[in-house]
């Protein structure tokens, strides 16, 4: 994750080689290798192209996915929910009074905190989590296979480490920051919509700064609205009332002609 803010904005439609190569170094720490033989500037060039993609999908500042990478994820587990109707929590996450942080300290400091904040929060997911920076002074996690219980103790260790971690934001100034997190579990067996979904992680974000701040709401786990008898109906002899149950074995005879 880098340390500093990179590039100014660049106007892509005057991009040339020179600067993507100047952005992929300052974003990845080296640039692409030139080609030495006749054949290697194909691959060099796809090189060129990879990086650039993956600084597409980054946020500069912190070198979290962006939002734009947040919503592919999220369309995904929307997606995979709806057909494995496994849980899977969508966390919203808000520094509180990070204006006062910028107005007491400057700018740069509040740029400090950020990148301390996306670092700890970085050490609290797991791989499969994806985590972005989803605005301003708001992250967001999409925690896919995640049971009500362990959704809970996450978000609010993530909280309590936040809250623990000093930030250097200046020789002799230590800052702490706290968080606000709303949370909402994706409907299983229902295909929604992103919005939907960060809407009501939204609406508990919203309530976590409302009721104090420094806290987690999370929305109950709605039941599944769908019944066993509905999924029997839906998934055939592949569903029981007690669960999951063994594809039949395949008859040729069965199959349509
Ligand atoms: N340093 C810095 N500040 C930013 C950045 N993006 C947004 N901000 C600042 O984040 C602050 C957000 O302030 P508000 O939306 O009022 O929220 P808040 O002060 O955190 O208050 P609550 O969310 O209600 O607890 C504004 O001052 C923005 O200028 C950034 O990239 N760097």
């Amino acid at each position: 994750m880098p340390d500093t803010a990179l590039h100014p904005l660049v106007d892509l439609r005057a991009l040339r080689l020179t600067t993507a190569l100047s952005l992929i170094e300052q974003g990845t720490g080296q640039a692409p290798a030139l080609p030495h033989a006749v054949g290697g500037s194909e691959r060099y060039l796809q090189s060129v192209i990879d990086s650039l993609c993956e600084l597409s999908l980054r946020d500069p500042l912190t070198g979290l996915a962006n939002r734009r990478h947040f919503h592919a994820a999220l369309e995904r587990e929307v997606d995979r929910v709806a057909r494995s109707g496994e849980a899977a929590l969508l966390l919203m996450l808000d520094i509180d009074h990070f204006k006062g942080v910028n107005d007491t300290h400057g700018h740069v400091a509040g740029d400090k905190v950020l990148q301390v904040v996306a670092r700890t929060l970085a050490g609290c997911v797991r791989p499969m989590d994806t985590l972005a920076r989803y605005g301003g002074e708001e992250f967001a996690i999409v925690l896919p296979a995640c049971q009500a219980e362990f959704g809970r103790a996450v978000a609010e260790r993530i909280r309590r480490v936040v809250a623990a971690t000093p930030i250097m934001v200046g020789p002799t100034t230590e800052l702490r920051v706290t968080l606000s997190i709303g949370g909402a579990f994706a409907l299983q067996w229902i295909r929604s919509t992103t919005s939907l979904w960060t809407n009501r992680a939204d609406h508990q974000l919203y309530r976590a700064k409302s009721e104090g701040r420094n806290r987690v709401c999370i929305e109950e786990q709605p039941n599944s609205t769908v019944s066993a008898e509905e999924k029997g109906l839906l998934f055939g002899p592949l569903y029981t009332p007690s669960g999951w149950g063994e594809l039949p074995p395949f008859d040729s005879n069965d199959s349509a002609n």
